[in-house]
């Protein structure tokens, strides 16, 4: 068998499409503000792309860029006035930090009502309890890939490799809330193999090149490979052996080109969707 391709370019810029006319019909311009500290050069690339994907679907968008040597409370402080603004809508500060800052102590300032990376305990927890809240963006853009390519998620057995707060544990959570059956397997699980093959859906996403292998997948299976990882000779690949794994499943999500460009139609999705929640538009339709 040869796996049916599921193409994340191509889903993400009709969702981006969706957005923009979405966008002209509100009648004002949804703002973002996208927090970069140092120099980390794949974040650079990151940060540009989604200022340019919000900017054409017509957000009023800007990046601000930060010094290495940032302290925590100077970004914090700069949290502090983004969420004081009226006009900005939604707030996102780039991840990997650099080290001297927090993380955690950075995404608990973010005003929930403006975190568009769904980061925050609160959505967090809005998720996990079924609550309509903002819903991390690469979770999100993988149930978009499963609705484009019409597999059923009903009924089906999920299983989510990997166990981050940002996509494991919401993936899971996203699956569970659409009734699949779901497991979570992760570095300490016995017997990784078996657990996998179990799975009518499999998502990867525990950040090590082509761990997953061809004979980790049962036949007709659907793949979501949430990996993105370099590797010494400068070719990315996933989470999963494509051309193996590609033998077995029925459908299969490439890297690139599958699940990273649904993470950035998704923060417009969720920046659109935070604007109007937080200034109580009513949309036509
Ligand atoms: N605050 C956040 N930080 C980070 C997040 C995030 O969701 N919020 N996710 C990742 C990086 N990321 C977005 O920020 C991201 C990664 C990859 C892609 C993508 O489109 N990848 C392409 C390949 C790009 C390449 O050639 O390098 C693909 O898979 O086709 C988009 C967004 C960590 N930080």
């Amino acid at each position: 068998m040869s796996a049916r391709i599921i193409d994340g370019k191509a889903v993400a810029e009709a969702l981006r499409g969706r957005l923009a006319e979405r966008v002209s019909a509100l009648g004002f311009r949804p703002g973002l503000r996208v927090v970069r500290v140092g120099e980390d050069p794949a974040s650079g690339v990151y940060v540009r792309n989604k200022d340019r994907a919000a900017l054409k679907a017509g957000l009023d968008s800007a990046t601000i860029q930060l010094p290495e040597a940032t302290g925590e409370a100077e970004l914090l402080d700069l949290v502090a006035k983004l969420n004081a603004d009226p006009a900005v809508d939604g707030i996102l500060v780039q991840l990997p930090l650099p080290r001297q800052i927090e993380a955690v102590k950075v995404l608990a300032a973010i005003d929930p009502a403006k975190d568009v990376d769904g980061f925050h305990a609160m959505n967090a927890g809005m998720l996990a309890t079924g609550q309509r809240g903002l819903v991390p963006c690469t979770p999100k853009g993988v149930m978009h890939l499963l609705a484009a390519a019409r597999i059923p998620v009903a009924g089906a057995r999920a299983v989510v490799l990997g166990r981050s707060n940002i996509v494991g544990k919401p993936m899971a959570a996203l699956l569970l809330a659409a009734d699949a059956t779901v497991t979570v397997v992760h570095s300490r699980t016995r017997d990784l193999a078996h657990e996998c093959r179990r799975a009518e859906i499999l998502v990867a996403a525990v950040g090590r090149a082509e761990m997953v292998k061809g004979d980790w997948i049962a036949e007709g299976a659907t793949v979501i490979d949430v990996g993105i990882n370099r590797l010494p000779d400068g070719r990315l690949v996933g989470d999963v052996d494509f051309a193996a794994a590609s033998q077995h499943a029925a459908a299969i999500t490439p890297v690139p080109g599958g699940v990273g460009p649904m993470t950035i139609a998704c923060l417009l999705e969720n920046t659109v969707e935070a604007a109007v929640a937080r200034r109580g538009v009513r949309e036509a339709g």
